[in-house]
């Protein structure tokens, strides 16, 4: 256990809890364990990134963790409660806006859509969703359609939409793969904006191993055949973070340094 997680585990419970988690497609002959054994812990305000391998199993363990699939053994929690189904206090974005969002209702609209069913008026559901697109920095797009926006502006239609459900965790899977380079750094820039403005707790899936330093405070690195958990490293880097200076410190090239061999070393 690293100083870091000794001390979360003394002062509090886990937001979200992975306990042995593993999962094997199809089954006979055709059955493939992807995950085997993952466990991992997540804090109440903490950032955690998950890095691994291409095809190591990352999205198939979001898909765990949201309840939108079943896992073959082990077990879920979300504070207390076991993770069978999509859970209300949590909110999964995806790489794929287009996807995500309803090209024929306006972004106010989308923005609003997950919030019917919830008992809030209309008024208030307005004005959370109002909110959400001022977080994102869209304050005044809510009459658009999303293909009136560019790529990053549709992500970040689909991030208010996630944050009008102020939900206890957040997850991304590869949020921002889709988007340039600059508009990845300000979606980078704007997640740190989020973890401060709303406290929530964020887990976030990416390839990208600087992306997993920069965004988080413990990468959860995850290689072997089955998939598990190689190391969860610290990251103990200041807040608040920028994308040159930050980025150009001897910590964060260490870090980046230490956890790309953990990824590219071979399945033992
Ligand atoms: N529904 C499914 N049925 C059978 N096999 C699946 C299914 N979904 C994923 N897989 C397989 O599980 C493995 C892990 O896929 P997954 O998409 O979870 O990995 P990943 O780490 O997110 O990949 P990448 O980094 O390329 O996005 C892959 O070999 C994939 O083909």
């Amino acid at each position: 256990m690293t100083d870091t997680t000794l001390k979360h585990s003394l002062t509090q419970a886990p937001a979200l809890s992975v306990q042995g988690l593993s999962k094997t497609y199809n089954s006979g002959a055709a059955a493939r364990q992807i995950l085997g054994n993952v466990s991992f812990d997540i804090y109440k305000g903490e950032t955690a990134s998950i890095v691994g391998p291409s095809g190591a199993g990352k999205t198939t363990l979001l898909r765990c963790l949201a309840g939108l699939q079943p896992s073959t053994s082990g077990a879920v929690y979300l504070g207390n409660e076991k993770v069978t189904a999509p859970p209300r206090q949590l909110a999964v974005v995806f790489q794929d806006y287009s996807r995500s969002l309803m090209p024929w209702l306006t972004v106010g609209a989308n923005v609003e859509l997950p919030l019917r069913g919830r008992g809030l008026t209309a008024a208030h559901r307005h004005e959370r969703a109002q909110s959400a697109l001022a977080s994102v920095g869209l304050p005044n797009h809510a009459s658009l359609h999303p293909w009136q926006l560019s790529g990053g502006m549709q992500q970040r239609v689909a991030i208010a939409r996630a944050l009008a459900f102020e939900p206890d965790v957040l997850l991304m899977d590869e949020p921002f793969a889709s988007v340039d380079a600059q508009t990845r750094a300000d979606l980078e820039d704007l997640t740190h904006t989020i973890k401060e403005k709303y406290g929530m707790t964020i887990l976030v899936v990416t390839h990208d191993i600087e992306e997993s330093v920069y965004l988080a405070d413990r990468v959860i690195v995850l290689s072997g055949s089955p998939t598990s958990v190689a190391e969860i490293v610290p990251v103990d880097l200041a807040y608040p973070r920028d994308q040159v200076q930050t980025k150009s410190t001897r910590e964060f090239a260490d870090l980046r340094a230490h956890i790309l061999g953990l990824v590219r070393r071979p399945a033992a």
